[in-house]
């Protein structure tokens, strides 16, 4: 209670002074502020601002600032590091706030200035979208032509495709109650997650971590204004999520045949086959059918996926009328040399807004992969909560990137998701300890640190 009290007073402090690094429906959510004074300012996320874009382009970005000498440390992308092991992590943070707070002032100010004379823009503008062009006066032409090219092409906003429920829990070696997965799935509608893919309708032989579909989808009818998508590998699974309330399936082939084998039991043109009746089906009811390819840069069994079948694959799924196709690094592998390639081959038969893509994180590669996904102007992006996840018939793929990471980035590089990153780990958090493990998510564990050392400043 008392160290309760702690943690709320010097969040109130760190809010009072500081540059916002704690979301504050995180803090809510882990304790109800009632009786204390809201943290101001905690709404924002760290991000990068206008300074920290420059400093992050700018060839000195590493150089020690003034007054920084002493200690050897120097600041890149908004996180201090050091060149000698003789700070301790308190003195760190305190640096890293400062600095944050001073980078708060600049924006405050700016926004007294009037956008024309704004020198900094905040990184929530939407000014890095393909129209817009980075603009800064304190900087050369050079600097401006690498970050407008870096920056040029990225989405304004990304729309997240929650599958945690599904991709996360397929994989859980125990069967995770029903109550507690539609509490994560209504948790994780109210985080502003506009698509949570809720369930799968296969075979419970097959999948059996996933054999109260029914139930679930029976227990979400009345969610509003998020659209929960269910896998079905059949027309038997599409009746039986159509009967069970599902307004929106997905349909999952693989660019391997060794793969597609093992997952669904036949061969890739089986697969198509078969997801042509879903699709027949599905347009008579008006019902919007995704779909995924799997192991679109490499297969467990077969190593190596050439882009070509990728992209085979993708248009086919494409054609029959699937209006959304997810690209899968089933197992992790990719990392942006392999993924440009396959993203080059599928946009060249589907249209980049109708991809999204979708990494497990087996290797750490999956945000680097986004965000060369998102330079090619994909904006779609699957993501698990708390990198819950994984493939059972995938041995060694690893969780999905986790959603909080996604978020984390995004909103730092100014795109927005509409999701609220703190009520987001809340629903980490929850799922965690339902499942009794640590988060895979590296935000969500280092905000939640935050929020445990913050009562020393
Ligand atoms: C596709 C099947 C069904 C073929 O399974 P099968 O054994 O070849 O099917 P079958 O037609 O021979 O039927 C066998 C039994 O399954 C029943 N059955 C048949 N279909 C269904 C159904 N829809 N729902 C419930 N039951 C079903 C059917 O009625 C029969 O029951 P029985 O007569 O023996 O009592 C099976 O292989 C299966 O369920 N596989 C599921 C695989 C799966 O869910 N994998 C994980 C999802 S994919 C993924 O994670 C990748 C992705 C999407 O995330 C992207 C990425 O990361 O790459």
């Amino acid at each position: 209670m008392l160290a309760t009290r702690a943690l709320r007073e010097g969040l109130w402090r760190i809010g009072r002074f500081q540059h916002t690094l704690i979301p504050s429906s995180f803090l809510r959510s882990r304790s109800a502020m009632s009786s204390l004074e809201e943290p101001i300012a905690l709404d924002s996320l760290p991000s990068l601002d206008g300074v920290g874009r420059v400093q992050r382009f700018s060839s000195g970005a590493c150089r020690p600032r003034v007054g920084e000498t002493e200690m050897g440390n120097c600041l890149i992308e908004g996180r201090s590091c050091s060149s000698s092991n003789n700070c301790n992590d308190e003195y760190k943070w305190r640096r890293q706030a400062r600095d944050m707070f001073r980078g708060d002032l600049t924006s405050r100010r700016n926004s007294r200035l009037g956008r024309s004379q704004r020198v900094f823009e905040s990184a929530y503008d939407p000014m890095y979208s393909q129209e817009r062009h980075y603009s800064s006066s304190c900087n050369g032409k050079d600097l401006r032509d690498f970050a407008n090219k870096f920056l040029r092409g990225m989405p304004s906003f990304v729309k997240i495709v929650e599958v945690g429920p599904r991709d996360g829990l397929q994989n859980e070696k125990g069967v995770v109650p029903t109550d507690i997965k539609i509490e994560l799935i209504r948790r994780l509608a109210d985080s502003g997650l506009p698509v949570v893919e809720a369930t799968s309708f296969v075979s419970p032989k097959w999948v059996p971590q996933l054999a109260d579909a029914k139930d679930i989808m029976g227990a979400i009818q009345n969610l509003q204004g998020v659209r929960f998508p269910v896998l079905t590998p059949n027309l038997k699974g599409f009746d039986a999520a159509v009967a069970a309330g599902a307004k929106e399936v997905a349909v999952f082939a693989s660019a391997s045949e060794s793969f597609s084998k093992s997952n669904i039991n036949c061969s890739i043109e089986e697969s198509l086959a078969r997801y042509r009746d879903v699709v027949n089906a599905a347009k008579k009811l008006s019902i919007p059918v995704r779909g995924y390819v799997s192991c679109v840069v490499g297969c467990p069994v077969e190593g190596p996926v050439s882009p070509s079948k990728v992209s085979y694959v993708a248009k086919e799924l494409y054609d029959m009328g699937c209006f959304e196709i997810s690209l899968g690094d089933t197992i992790g592998v990719g990392t942006p040399g392999t993924v440009i390639p396959m993203l080059e081959a599928v946009m060249s038969v589907v249209p980049v807004e109708k991809l999204a893509v979708h990494f497990h994180d087996t290797y750490g590669q999956s945000l680097p992969n986004i965000l060369v996904s998102l330079q090619m102007g994909v904006s779609i992006v699957d993501s698990s909560v708390a990198g819950l996840g994984g493939c059972p018939y995938a041995k060694g793929a690893s969780g999905n990137v986790a959603t909080e990471d996604v978020v984390y980035m995004l909103h730092g590089l100014g795109i927005k998701t509409n999701v609220d990153l703190g009520k987001l780990m809340a629903v980490g958090e929850f799922i965690c300890a339902q499942l009794g493990r640590q988060s895979g998510s590296k935000t969500a564990v280092a905000l939640s640190k935050l929020t445990a050392d913050a009562s020393k400043i």
